[in-house]
Parts: structure tokens; C-alpha cells; sequence
């Protein structure tokens, strides 16, 4: 459903309410003020439906847009990891692109005490997100079934009100170069994080992936931190986790691409918290008119974040997960009238609401997957958003 707002001037009548969005990254940065229009309705209402309602009412909204006085109309915001349940998408009132170089030299990391941990509490708990990294590591013996990525979420609550500035600020310091993005999703909820994972970015004919499969903790001694990080690039483990995400992406832009450029085996990323096998693919599309957006609703979920089979992976999660994902593991990100943008995969994130916060970390299972292990990683992915939040690694969960 498309709601535009009758009085564009003051920004009023949304349920996004001041509707602030950031989006940063190397490629092009923006802000965003107001809400013009929201556009909520689902990417695919069925899972077999086609795409095209929904695109044409993005399409519906930039010309709402443009008639209205907006010259050049973003559509930003998160889409869910289940295409089925509502987007979170509108065009901002006003949309400023800027350097984010620059605006990182400005950003202080944030001396303001962060409030006391009053409750901490995991979905599923430990026990329990074991017993389904067994799960389906037998699936995987009886089953089609290849890769499932498992996730859970913290629930914080603090003795205070949190300002979600002063998050993002600590994200920004803690990583400069993360996909740094704050989105109001309802009501008073915020989802804030720093993805280091790009779904997308399109730009004239041109694309760019940089899918991520395969993981270790960055260790604080710089000896260790190699060792980890050149057993990672070895590991014939994560080497298959990571194929099977490369491979699915290739089957999916092969067709839209006269030119695709995919690294025959990955190389190592990294953030302060985590080291990750990463491929940098490149294509040149066929149609130029076809947009950021609608490519990146082509590609989620990768197995980066569903599985391999998608649809067997896809029900697995709902029959282990205790938990509705929402927008964790969809994507958050922008795209203009052109159809030029760029979606980053949403991880390494939270959902602010007052004092009650919602980390998520999801880890990718394969058969050589050891529950403990895969229990660690979550941990570790946590680390990005709970060393935002003032929160050791031994205090969390
Ligand atoms: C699902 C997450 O990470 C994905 C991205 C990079 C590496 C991953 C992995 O090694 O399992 C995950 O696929 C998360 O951070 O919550």
C-alpha cells in the first residue's frame, strides 16, 4: 500500500514519525528527512506471486514524487528477510547525498555513559540453538538440503532510554568503513547497524556483489589474528559454505548479465570483530533499465543468509528459528528513479525501541558445522553491536 502524505511542507501525518534515515557508504552516502510516501506492500505476497505489483508501485511513488515537486525521489528503507511480510520502504521528503569520508573526521566517538544492563535474555538460548545446528546437520544427511543459516536474537533491556545518536556514533568510530545505516521501521522502533556485506550496488549497467560465507573472531593478538585469519582461508569448510552462495548467485545473475566476472575463490575481509571469506563479483547488465532495487529483491536471500536450497532452507528456519527474523537478514538500502542504488544485507544490527534493544547473529551450517563452534560465531557477530552498546563480550550472552 502506498500512502502518500497529503502535506509534503510539514512532513506530517506518518507513522515512520521524524523519519530520519542514514545510509553510508563508499560509494554514495545520504540522509534522509520526512515521509512523502510509504510503500509497505510486501515484495511477494506469496512466494510464487510475480514481483511486478510491488515494482510498479515504487514506480507509482517516484512519479507521485516528482509531481509533487521532488526532483530527484529516493526510495530507501529495509525489506524483511521474508519477501511475503511487509516492506519498509518510503521516499524521503528531502534526500541529501554526501562524502562519508568527511563526515566520519566529524563523528566523536561518545563519552556519554551508556545505560546499565538491567536484563539480558537469548531466542533461542544456548541449548536450545544447538540442538538446532543438529538439527540440521541430520537434515543434511536425509535431505536435499545443503546449508541453512541459523540465527537467534539478544534482547537487552537497559535501566534507560538509549540514544540511537550515540550508537551510531560508536559504530561509525569502531568501523569507518562499514555499511553504517539507521531506519525508523515502526513506531518508535529504529533498526540501526554496520553491515560489512553488499547485496548490490547498481549503477548505469554496471553492478557489483560482495557476498560474505565463512567467518572467525579477530583475536586481540595480532600473531593469533593471522593464524585465525589464513586457517579461515583454508578451511575446507568455509570454503563450501562460501561456494554455495557464490554458486546460487551465479545461477541467479547469469541470465540479466552479457558480463560477469566472478573470483574463482575468495580472498579475506574483515571488521574489528570478524574476519570473513569474501568474493568481489562484477557484471555488466543487459538492460540498464533494470533497477537496484529489483535486482536485489532477484538475489535475497542468498545463501549468505537463508540457505542452500533457498526453499529448503527457507523451512527449516521457520521450523527451528523461535523467533520472527522481520528485518534481520533482508536488506537496507536506496535506490533513485534511475533505478541506480545500492542494498546492503541486513546484519550486524539492532532494533532500538526506548530501553529495549534486539541484537541479532546468524551463523551458516553445513554439514561440518560443530554446534559449539557455530554458538561462538553468533557471539562474535554480536561483538559489533554490543561493544556499540559499552557491552563486554563475558557480560553477553
Ligand atoms: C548471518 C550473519 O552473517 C552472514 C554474513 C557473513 C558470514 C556469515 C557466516 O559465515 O555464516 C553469514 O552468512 C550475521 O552476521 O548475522
Amino acid at each position: 500500500m502506498l500512502f502518500p502524505n497529503t502535506d509534503i511542507e510539514s512532513g506530517g501525518c506518518s507513522a515512520l514519525g521524524s523519519a530520519d534515515f542514514l545510509f553510508t557508504s563508499s560509494y554514495r552516502s545520504l540522509r534522509g528527512k520526512g515521509v512523502f510516501a510509504e510503500i509497505n506492500q510486501p515484495v511477494s505476497p506469496n512466494a510464487d506471486d510475480t514481483r511486478k505489483q510491488f515494482h510498479e508501485s515504487v514506480q507509482e511513488a517516484f512519479t507521485a514524487a516528482k509531481k509533487a515537486g521532488i526532483c530527484n525521489p529516493v526510495v530507501v528503507g529495509a525489506v524483511p528477510f521474508d519477501l511475503g511480510q511487509p516492506s519498509r520502504l518510503y521516499i524521503p521528503i528531502e534526500c541529501d547525498f554526501f562524502d562519508r569520508s568527511e563526515m566520519v573526521s566529524t563523528v566523536n566517538d561518545c563519552e556519554a555513559p551508556i545505560p546499565r544492563v538491567e536484563k539480558m535474555q537469548s531466542v533461542p538460548e544456548e541449548r536450545r540453538f544447538k540442538q538446532a545446528v543438529e538439527q540440521a546437520i541430520a537434515n543434511f544427511q536425509h535431505s536435499d538440503l545443503r546449508k541453512a543459516v541459523l540465527s537467534r536474537v539478544l534482547n537487552v533491556e537497559l535501566a534507560e532510554k538509549v540514544s540511537v545518536d550515540e550508537i551510531l556514533s560508536r559504530l561509525i568510530v569502531q568501523n569507518p568503513l562499514g555499511y553504517h545505516f539507521r531506519i525508523p521501521i515502526e513506531g518508535d522502533q529504529e533498526l540501526i547497524g554496520s553491515s560489512p556485506e553488499l547485496l548490490v550496488r547498481k549503477v548505469a549497467n554496471q553492478l557489483t556483489s560482495n557476498p560474505l560465507a565463512g567467518s572467525a573472531k579477530r583475536q586481540g593478538d595480532s600473531e593469533r589474528d593471522l593464524a585465525v585469519s589464513q586457517s579461515l582461508l583454508t578451511s575446507s569448510k568455509d570454503s563450501y559454505e562460501h561456494r554455495l552462495v557464490i554458486d546460487e548467485i551465479r545461477q541467479v545473475l547469469a541470465p540479466y548479465c552479457n558480463k560477469l566476472d566472478i573470483p574463482t575463490s575468495p580472498e579475506l575481509i574483515s571488521t574489528p570483530a570478524m574476519w570473513h571469506l569474501s568474493s568481489l563479483i562484477r557484471g555488466q547488465l543487459d538492460d540498464p533499465q533494470l533497477s537496484a532495487l529489483e535486482l536485489a529483491c532477484e538475489l535475497h536471500p542468498t545463501p549468505a543468509v537463508c540457505g542452500f536450497p533457498t526453499k529448503d532452507a527457507r523451512n527449516l528456519i521457520r521450523l527451528v528459528e523461535p523467533f520472527e527474523r522481520g528485518v534481520f537478514t533482508g536488506m537496507v538500502g536506496w535506490c533513485d528513479a534511475e533505478g541506480n542504488g545500492e542494498w546492503v544485507v541486513t546484519i550486524r544490527c539492532g532494533i532500538v525501541n526506548g530501553n529495549q534493544i534486539q541484537l541479532f547473529a546468524g551463523a551458516g551450517i553445513v554439514e561440518d558445522s560443530c554446534p559449539e563452534q557455530e554458538w561462538q560465531e553468533t557471539r562474535a557477530k554480536l561483538g559489533t553491536m554490543l561493544n556499540a552498546l559499552g557491552i563486554t563480550q563475558q557480560e553477553a550472552l
